[in-house]
């Protein structure tokens, strides 16, 4: 008798196009609103086949899931609004294809700023825009089918990031673990500067409590919580006296948490991104402040933390 020994087994498996940009414009006349997305969507379901046996029937080609992506773009009436586009692509995937069980939709959402020109007193343009720096709305959406199509589910994260700060003063760090390996200095005013990379957990109000529709995501404020998340951000980072990035990461998740009934949890990564001032006593005079400091990328501190509601 010989005996098959099964060495290995396929234990997770995704697919799909990585990487899809689109800039939709949605025309009103001379009005127009744009959307730039980059769009990863990633399948799962009964597909082992495909990496196991090269069995290709169960496969919607990673082109097909681009295409759908940008008919999606076209015709969808919630196109403006990125988790309701999201999660309306998501749910096509597990609806269309019976033996595909979860979609992972993640959307960046580039940022476009009307202009408003100084020619035309100040007034928003019509069709112009600038990007405004390099940050980003972010959504990471599941829509899990696993259940049954009666019974969909999702998990939706939405956040920001590549938000580029930097505060001049206004920063200290003190009191912390003085050891043997230790050689930074205490300080009362230091330069505090971070690229926030900020992601809150959703809760989606359901008219019906067993499946969500994208009706009741459409009916969710989302815009206005990302707004909420996107100015307490900046505002405790400008306006809160900080004594240490941990403490200031806490405090913002706090009020976003506090403001927003609909945020179950914020995560922060904030790297702590040093500039140090450049030894220049052989020239100055003895006292003058230290103006002139390295910025430098790596390597950087990098504080993270999860805050939920309890
Ligand atoms: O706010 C800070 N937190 C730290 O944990 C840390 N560690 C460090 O060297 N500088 C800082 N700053």
């Amino acid at each position: 008798m010989t005996l098959k020994l099964q060495k290995s087994t396929l234990t997770t498996a995704k697919y799909g196009k990585d990487g899809v940009k689109i800039l939709r414009i949605v025309r009103n006349d001379q009005w127009h609103e744009i959307a730039e997305y980059t769009i990863t969507v990633l399948l799962e379901g009964d597909i082992s086949a495909s990496y196991t046996e090269a069995d290709n029937s169960v496969i919607v080609t990673t082109d097909s899931i681009k295409n759908t992506i940008n008919v999606f773009a076209q015709n969808s009436q919630h196109v403006l609004q990125p988790e309701t586009f999201a999660l309306e692509l998501g749910l096509h995937f597990v609806t269309k294809y019976s033996h595909i069980k979860k979609a992972h939709v993640d959307l960046l959402k580039h940022r476009w700023t009307r202009i408003c020109p100084t020619s035309e007193n100040g007034q928003p343009h019509g069709h112009s825009f600038r990007r405004d720096g390099d940050d980003k709305r972010v959504v990471n959406a599941i829509v899990d089918a696993s259940g049954g199509v009666d019974n969909i589910t999702i998990d939706l994260k939405a956040g920001l990031k590549d938000v580029f700060l930097l505060k001049s003063t206004g920063s200290s760090f003190n009191n912390f673990i003085n050891d043997e390996f230790t050689t930074l200095r205490e300080t009362d005013d230091r330069v505090f500067s971070t690229i926030v990379d900020c992601s809150y957990s959703l809760v989606i109000p359901q008219a019906n409590s067993r499946c969500f529709t994208i009706a009741d995501v459409a009916k969710t404020p989302l815009d206005d919580i990302a707004e909420s998340v996107r100015n307490v951000t900046l505002d405790t980072f400008a306006v809160d006296f900080s004594e240490s990035v941990q403490t200031t990461l806490y405090t913002m998740a706090e009020r976003i948490i506090e403001q927003n009934d609909l945020v179950k949890d914020v995560s922060y990564k904030l790297p702590n991104k040093h500039y140090i001032p450049i030894d220049l006593t052989f020239y100055q005079e003895k006292g003058a402040t230290n103006d002139v400091l390295l910025p430098t990328e790596f390597p950087s501190g990098l504080i993270t933390a999860t805050v939920s509601r309890v």
